[in-house]
């Protein structure tokens, strides 16, 4: 982890983003990307997934380089100064983002590369790399988005309003995104999001 946060902005631009693929998974949070984005992994080994960055704590099982990179605030916020992220936002009282040059590198290797991330920063990669991909996850309903959260059971309950609360607007932006997938069914919704990849581009096997 310390090797590759103290690696410096390198001169590999998305000039060569034909190269590979950028595929951003994004919805409000307890909609069920994560455990969509789990099992995508685990059928379609070719996709490299990028794990991000947080100040947010680690919750029980969390490994720190799998889940997530755990990193303290003032940390984050060098890598932000120095401009290792592709994007970053604070969502929920933390911070998360995507590191530069991870992705950069994969992409260059010509891989498909898959972001989960929160709507501020599917919004930045949109701006800043209109070639790159989104799907947008929704719930069936905010009740069951509010079920879903909340039988999850890892967040107290402060985090869970500010996360159903947030789930409003970022619900109604999903109309920015180029495929809206409801995850009612897991296994259908998972089918919607291959036929997405294979609309995309040609990212998995
Ligand atoms: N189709 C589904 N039907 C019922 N439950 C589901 C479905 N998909 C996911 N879940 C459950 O919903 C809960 C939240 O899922 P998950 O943690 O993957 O959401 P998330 O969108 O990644 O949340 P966050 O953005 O906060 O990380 C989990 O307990 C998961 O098992
Ligand atoms: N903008 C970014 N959002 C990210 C990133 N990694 C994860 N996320 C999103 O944050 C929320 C909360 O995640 P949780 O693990 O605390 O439940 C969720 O919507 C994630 O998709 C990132 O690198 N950038």
């Amino acid at each position: 982890m310390m090797q590759l946060l103290s690696i410096q902005n390198s001169a590999t631009t998305f000039s060569k983003l034909s190269q590979g693929k950028l595929i951003v998974l994004t919805g409000p949070s307890g909609v069920g990307k994560g455990t969509l984005m789990r099992t995508l992994l685990q059928r379609h080994p070719e996709l490299y997934y990028s794990v991000s960055a947080t100040t947010r704590a680690p919750r029980p099982g969390e490994i720190d380089g799998k889940h997530y990179h755990f990193i303290e605030r003032s940390k984050f916020e060098q890598l932000v100064a120095h401009g290792e992220f592709l994007e970053w936002a604070e969502f929920a009282g933390n911070y998360y983002g995507t590191l530069r040059l991870a992705v950069l590198n994969q992409i260059n290797l010509g891989k498909c590369v898959v972001l989960e991330i929160e709507l501020e920063g599917a919004r930045q990669i949109r701006t800043s790399f209109p070639e790159a991909k989104s799907i947008f996850i929704l719930p069936p309903s905010l009740t069951e988005l509010e079920n879903r959260i909340r039988g999850r059971g890892q967040d107290p309950e402060e985090a869970i309003r500010r996360r159903l609360n947030r789930a409003h607007e970022e619900i109604q932006a999903a109309d920015e995104f180029d495929v809206q997938i409801v995850n009612d069914d897991f296994e259908a919704a998972l089918q919607s999001i291959e036929t997405a990849l294979d609309s995309f581009a040609n990212c998995k096997q």
